[in-house]
């Protein structure tokens, strides 16, 4: 069976062995390595991962962090977008909620998620979005059979360009790839397992491969945190798969600020935080983020829990009232929300081709 990665590392790799007890031991060595370093904010070039600069670069460069609100439909979209965000998140939490009513427990299928997207795309053309790409491996849990299947069939490369290839047809400005094994949960529930750090890096470098010279930014996640190896292992991860070719890396539910200042003075490149109510990761302003030296934040959760109180609330006082007329202020008012929905563009439009309607007499 080869080990060989499907691209050159260009610094000195402990993870071109398959073994997990082989790559535990490069951990270590990174981490008495790295433990001299200081941390300091520094912001990196595109140059840096490789690839060239793209709207989310220069997004990145003129705020200096950006926020993205995790949204999960068109209607969402067009309130992110009409309050003023230059760039958001489509969140696979959010979406596996809306569109399926169902947990973020890999129950999501990519052309769902495709779908979704390409409808949020359409909806808000001022945003930058970036996509919590959908993507099931052939096989991947780190045992000799699957690593067998993968290696033999290339099953994951091909399913990645795919998937990468079906993101940017929706008009995204990027996507996130993670290293779970499949079926993935959420990042903040218990029980994720990782693939071997060799085949998601293999995957990053097949995205990259994917994304040519498309204006697009690819966004490395490891969930390595929850497993045996903790944050070293995701470090590793992280700065692995930003060789591999990642525009910017993101370790899962780091669970203190210690370990979020730990990932930034470790990790290489521009670096994504997840700020998930309720979940592991203290939260924190984009201000604190950005002098902790974080360029990127998903607030995947707030939008759709946000709506889901508003529709839990709204839904009591009909059950019990059976009128809204009491509780008009807690909703969009009908003006309101056609202009959200550009009903006066519609009109306008559709006003500029009655010409050819034939004269009534
Ligand atoms: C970011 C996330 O993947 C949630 C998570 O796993 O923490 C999402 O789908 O919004
Ligand atoms: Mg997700």
């Amino acid at each position: 069976m080869s080990t060989a990665l499907p691209f050159s590392l260009s610094v000195p790799c402990p993870f071109t062995n398959p073994s997990i007890e082989q790559f535990r031991v490069g951990v270590e060595a990174e981490v008495m390595a790295s433990s001299q370093t200081t941390c300091v904010p520094v912001m990196p070039s595109a140059a840096s991962s490789g690839s060239k600069r793209t709207r989310m670069h220069r997004l990145i460069e003129e705020e200096g962090i950006v926020l993205m609100p995790g949204i999960f439909d068109a209607l969402s979209a067009a309130v992110l977008q009409s309050s003023g965000f230059k760039a958001g998140f489509v969140s696979g939490y959010a979406v596996s909620a809306s569109r399926l009513g169902m947990p973020d427990i890999g129950l999501l299928t990519p052309p769902e998620m495709a779908d979704v997207a390409r409808a949020i795309c359409a909806a808000a053309p001022n945003v930058a979005f970036i996509v919590d790409a959908v993507e099931k491996l052939i096989s991947s849990n780190g045992s000799a059979a699957s690593l067998l299947l993968t290696d033999t069939g290339g099953g994951n490369a091909l399913n990645v360009q795919r998937t990468v290839k079906d993101i940017i047809g929706t008009g995204a400005a990027g996507l996130f790839l993670e290293d779970q094994v499949w079926p993935k949960k959420c990042g903040h529930m218990q029980g994720k397992q990782v693939i071997p750090a060799e085949e998601h890096a293999a995957k990053i470098a097949a995205a990259r491969e994917a994304i040519g010279d498309a204006d697009f930014f690819l966004i490395a996640r490891t969930d390595a945190r929850a497993t045996a190896g903790g944050l070293n292992e995701a470090i590793a991860r992280a700065n692995l798969y930003m060789e591999a070719g990642a525009d910017a890396c993101f370790v899962e539910a780091p669970r203190s600020d210690d370990e979020l200042r730990e990932v930034c003075k470790r990790t290489n490149g521009f670096r994504a935080a997840n700020m998930l109510e309720g979940g592991f990761t203290p939260l924190h302003t984009p201000q604190e983020l950005k002098e902790m030296g974080f360029h990127l934040i998903v607030h995947s959760t707030t939008a759709v829990y946000a709506s889901a109180r508003a529709l839990i609330d709204i839904l009591k006082v009909m059950k019990d009232d059976g009128t809204s007329r009491d509780h008009l202020h807690k909703l969009t008012t009908f003006d309101e929300f056609n202009s959200l929905i550009g009903l006066k563009k519609y009109n306008e439009t559709g006003a500029r081709f009655e010409k050819f309607k034939i004269p009534s007499n």
